[in-house]
């Protein structure tokens, strides 16, 4: 049997089930092969190849550089490592503001050139034709509504977004145009708790409080591998930053003293 028809991969209905039995589901972004398939083989139900990656892994100020086709390089190498999670890749910018057949080429793209098995759009309520289209055509979305990375220009900044009827708006009109799940992004833990009782599909928060059906974060956040800043939503897990430094400086030390390579390390 293939990889992507094992039984034990997590699909959106899988997760459906999960939120209705209020069993917490978890997602975490991924962006090349060695760090995903650690993550899957830890048991992660979801891994996200985001448009983070502008900022996280290429250096960026925003999300809005990353293209089409690096997000592409990026999900072929994370749908390749994932044997048991659901991988959910970011249309990035403008991919999904497009018409609606560019982002139904976008999203097909997606799915015939990686194993990834899902697309991420950010909005709801305008951009519930394209969601339907993505639907319709066999190509699994989840919405992301509230604070959207990609408006940062249009917004001045990452702000907490509080609009709470409009969030409502945007997240049922998002699961009524057949998004699989809803995620939300830095909005106040009872706003989210209202958008979760007020739609029927999952709900996966970052920065959004304990109201929903699952939690998401940005690795290298968790893992204590950024350059700087932390929102203030991120709890640091571990650091990684730390091991790197840790053994770059041993190793640099071992050469200039003469001490690596050894006769162990030498072919004789
Ligand atoms: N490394 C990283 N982690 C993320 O979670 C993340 C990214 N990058 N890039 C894309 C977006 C941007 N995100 C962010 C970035 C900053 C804040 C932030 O500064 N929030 C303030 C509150 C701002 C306000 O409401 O005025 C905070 O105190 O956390 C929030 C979300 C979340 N996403
Ligand atoms: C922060 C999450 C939700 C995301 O969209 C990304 O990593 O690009
Ligand atoms: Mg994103």
């Amino acid at each position: 049997m293939a990889k992507s028809d094992s039984p034990r991969r997590v699909t959106t209905s899988a997760l459906a089930k999960m939120a209705r039995d209020n069993q917490p589901i978890t997602m975490l972004t991924a962006y090349d092969f060695p760090t995903a398939k650690l993550m899957d083989q830890a048991g992660v139900d979801c891994l996200l190849v985001g448009d983070s990656l502008a900022m996280v892994v290429q250096g960026h100020e925003t999300t809005l550089p990353v293209t089409l086709d690096q997000m592409i390089y990026h999900a072929e190498m994370v749908g390749r490592a994932a044997e048991r999670a659901l991988v959910v890749v970011d249309l990035p910018f403008p991919e999904g503001q497009l018409s609606v057949e560019q982002t139904l080429r976008a999203g097909a793209r997606i799915l015939k050139e990686t194993r990834c098995q899902a697309v991420k759009l950010e909005g709801g309520f305008e951009q519930a034709e394209r969601i339907r289209a993505l639907a319709t055509a066999g190509i699994p979305v989840m919405a992301h509504v509230g604070l959207r990375p990609q408006n940062v220009h249009q917004d001045g900044g990452y702000k907490v977004q509080r609009n709470t009827e409009r969030l409502i708006l945007d997240a049922r009109a998002a699961a009524d145009a057949g998004a699989f799940a809803v995620l939300i992004e830095c909005v106040p833990a009872e706003t989210a708790r209202q958008i979760t009782k007020a739609v029927s599909v999952p709900t996966i928060g970052i920065g959004a409080g304990p109201h929903v059906s699952g939690q998401v974060l940005v690795t290298n956040d968790l893992i204590g591998l950024t350059a700087g800043y932390l929102p203030r939503f991120v709890k640091q897990y571990g650091n990684i930053a730390e091991a790197i430094t840790q053994s770059v400086t041993a190793y640099c030390d071992e050469v200039r003293s003469g001490q690596y390579p050894s006769d162990e390390h030498s072919f004789k």
